[in-house]
């Protein structure tokens, strides 16, 4: 029954000081127009020196201008979100909806099992009714060690669940509780010590017998004969040739599967989906649509939570924030998905390779969401089971929660595995929607991204739920070469989506509102970042080498213009990074981390999808490793930069360096030869403020390049080669 007067389940808030935001963005937008002015009426005349130098900067300058404009829209309309979960119980605890949850993993090697179980037992131990929570691991390795983990999860679960509930404790992945030696939760005293030290024996004897089977790559002979469900690997013959593999390690709907307490237990199934070398699989995308169709079959929620295997859950209520979203009665007919924000429980203070992506989760997407909400990130996110499966909005897809509520089932376990199985089988999607139409959207390498802007061109609105409490917590990257390469994947795959059938650039044009389609276009041309960037980390020092000025000398009107957008530009960005949480080195960090993406990953990203485009190439997921070395991990603590390997993006990266660096030594070596400091400083004063601060901020590199000793510095043969090619433009050029 609906009270008498209507209490929302979630309300919006406007962000506050937003009309001083946009009051400053006027003034900088005046600025960028001043000085593409400046550009426009003084390009030097046919035949004059540095014309073309002159027309590279205006486009250099007109792509930084139309970035910046598209970047505004991530920031004009900031809303926030409130949950009341209180009302929530009030209404509706006895017809909450079933939950699905989704896991995906993909490498036992990379995605060490134990971590995937840290997750998997987060989630079943959600407060939320057993009865109506089904999850689900799917093995894209299809790897025994990951089933034989889980196995061991499903009957640890069996006490680690009284146990969370009994003392009410949070986070819920054991690793991350037992950090902390002693117990926390709503205290039982002495009792819960002793409970503490037993349930944290349990989980090390787990968690060792697990890590052993990992690191001997076989799982103990007596685990194998014990339980029936390894007898699926009998016709296993590699990660990319197999059967379907399904088991319900738990049925929810067995009376008997109850835990230490006698309370029910969620459902816990694992699928590895059938593999053939001559079947593409489609990587991620095609894992959920899998376990979309599986699901279907032995849970069918009509929510459905999709996370890495990383992700765990660090706050068990937050389905009940999520539902706050699907169930208010007026608001709630339109929304999607609720994307939760990617938060990484590994980032270092300073956060080396700006891998938190702060700014984006504490702002960017609080501007979409002003816009009819955030992207889909492909993991934290709650989504209605009929949009993911490419239902169109109209006004009669309301929900009605109490009505849906029942799912009963005839046959036998046995039954229903083997009717399953074959909804997982490489040629079930042959002649179906699938791909396309329905479910993930394939051959995107953000098949995420694309799913959900399909899902808001059909009419449909997301919302993002930030909370005070993290609700997930993932693995960040900790090394170069991988925050390169994850960037060089996201990037490609934005960019494709722009040059797909979904582009927010046409597309999505009265599809969704502007300011959204602007802040998709904002993602989705990261990649053509690399040649303004390119273009203005090596002209301007070239020319400064050389002693010709391409900037309004200091006396002149028009340096006006460029000192106010840089120093207002600058010190927005400072503000905004340090009101996302973060400090001040962290954004000096982030500062590199641009560059650096900008100048690798996206140019790479640009290469490849061109290449894509004429027919060369295929999509790939390079997957992020999770574990790494002792010694590794030891310098990511003390923030040192982790080379470490070759790779076509660190000879770019150095050259620029080692480019960089001769020009301003060059100059140097001028000044002090010719005592020309006072002139130099009149003539050219913002291309020695850019060189040097290209230099400045490449100084982990230059000491990765030239000083450092250990494991992790850059290989000498990226040494050399950058030197003697930044060497040899430096020269050419002068002599020109
Ligand atoms: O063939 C594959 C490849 C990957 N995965 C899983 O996909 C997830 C994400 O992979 P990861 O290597 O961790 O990539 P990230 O860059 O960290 O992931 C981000 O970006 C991806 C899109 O590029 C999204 O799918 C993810 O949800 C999002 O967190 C992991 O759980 C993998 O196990 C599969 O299931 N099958
Ligand atoms: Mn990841």
């Amino acid at each position: 029954m609906r009270s008498e007067k209507y209490l929302p389940l979630f309300e919006t808030k406007r962000a506050r000081g937003l009309v001083l935001f946009r009051s400053f963005a006027v003034t900088l937008f005046v600025g960028i127009c001043l000085i593409l002015f400046y550009r426009v009426s003084n390009i030097p005349r046919d035949g004059e020196e540095g014309r073309w130098v002159w027309i590279g900067l205006l486009g250099a300058e007109l792509w930084f201008g139309f970035y910046w404009i598209l970047t505004q829209a991530l920031r004009w309309n900031q809303v926030y979100r409130l949950t009341f979960k209180d009302r929530l119980s009030l209404r509706y605890e006895k017809d909450l909806p079933r939950v699905d949850v989704f896991v995906c993993t993909a490498d036992p090697v990379i995605e060490p099992p134990i971590m995937v179980m840290n997750t998997v037992l987060s989630v079943m131990a959600y407060d939320y009714p057993p009865e109506k929570l089904a999850i689900y691991l799917s093995d894209d390795a299809g790897s025994d060690l990951t089933f034989y983990a889980l196995l061991e999860a499903s009957r640890f679960a069996k006490q680690w669940l009284p146990y969370c509930k009994k003392f009410n404790v949070q986070p819920r992945s054991p690793a991350a509780y037992f950090v902390s030696e002693s117990p926390t939760g709503d205290g039982g005293g002495q009792s819960q010590t002793m409970d503490f030290m037993a349930i944290k024996n349990l989980y090390q004897e787990m968690a060792d017998r697990i890590e052993t089977a990992t690191m001997l790559g076989r799982i103990p002979e007596e685990a194998r004969l014990e339980h029936e469900g390894f007898s699926q690997w009998d016709s296993y013959s590699s990660k990319r040739d197999h059967d379907t593999i399904l088991k319900i390690l738990i049925d929810g709907k067995d009376p008997c599967s109850t835990d230490t307490d006698g309370s029910a237990l969620p459902t816990l199934v694992y699928l590895a989906r059938e593999k053939r070398p001559q079947h593409f699989h489609n990587f991620k995308a095609g894992a959920m649509n899998a376990l979309i169709r599986v699901s279907s079959k032995i849970s069918n929620g009509q929510i459905v939570l999709s996370l890495d295997c990383d992700m765990y859950s660090n706050d068990p209520l937050t389905v009940r924030d999520a539902l706050c979203f699907f169930m208010d009665e007026e608001k709630s007919h339109d929304i999607a998905f609720v994307q939760f924000p990617q938060w990484f429980a590994n980032v270092t203070k300073n956060d080396l390779y700006s891998s938190s992506l702060r700014v984006i989760t504490n702002v960017e997407f609080h501007g979409t969401d002003g816009y009819g909400g955030p992207l889909y990130v492909g993991t934290g996110c709650f989504h209605r089971r009929d949009t993911l499966c490419g239902r169109e909005f109209s006004q009669d897809s309301k929900i009605e929660w109490k009505k849906h509520n029942d799912h009963r089932r005839q046959q036998s376990v046995h039954e229903l595995v083997e009717e399953t199985k074959t909804l997982a089988s490489c040629t079930y999607e042959q002649n179906t929607k699938w791909g396309n139409e329905t479910g993930l959207k394939y051959g995107c390498p953000v098949e995420d991204v694309i799913t959900g802007l399909s899902i808001q061109c059909k009419g449909w609105k997301s919302a993002y739920f930030n909370p005070e409490r993290k609700a997930f917590l993932g693995l960040a990257p900790t090394t170069l070469p991988q925050v390169l390469v994850q960037h060089k994947r996201w990037s490609e795959g934005d960019f494709q989506i722009l040059l797909s059938k979904y582009s927010p650039a046409w597309y999505a044009h009265g599809r969704i509102r502007l300011g959204l389609q602007l802040g998709y276009c904002c993602y989705c041309f990261w990649a053509s970042n690399c040649f303004a960037t390119l273009y203005y980390s090596i002209v301007p020092s070239l020319f400064l080498l050389k002693g010709i000025s391409l900037f309004p000398q200091v006396s002149s009107p028009w340096f006006l213009p460029f000192a106010y957008v840089i120093v207002a530009k600058y010190i927005y960005s400072l503000v905004e990074f340090l009101w996302a949480d973060g400090t001040v080195l962290g954004w000096w960090n982030d500062q590199r981390i641009w560059l650096y993406k900008r100048t690798s990953s996206y140019l790479f990203a640009t290469i490849d999808t061109i290449l894509k485009t004429l027919g060369f190439g295929e999509t790939a997921f390079v997957i992020t490793d999770k574990v790494a070395d002792e010694d590794v991990s030891q310098r990511y603590e003390k923030e040192m930069m982790e080379f470490g390997a070759t790779s076509p993006m660190f000879e770019i990266l150095s050259t620029l360096a080692m480019l960089n660096l001769f020009c301003l030594a060059g100059t140097v070596k001028k000044v002090i030869m010719n005592d020309s400091i006072d002139r130099l400083h009149e003539t050219m004063p913002l291309q020695i403020l850019l060189c040097g601060v290209l230099v400045i901020v490449n100084l982990p590199l230059y000491q990765g390049l030239l000083l450092r000793k250990d494991k992790g510095r850059m290989p000498c043969s990226v040494a050399v080669k950058s030197s003697l090619a930044a060497l040899l433009v430096c020269t050419t050029f002068s002599f020109l």
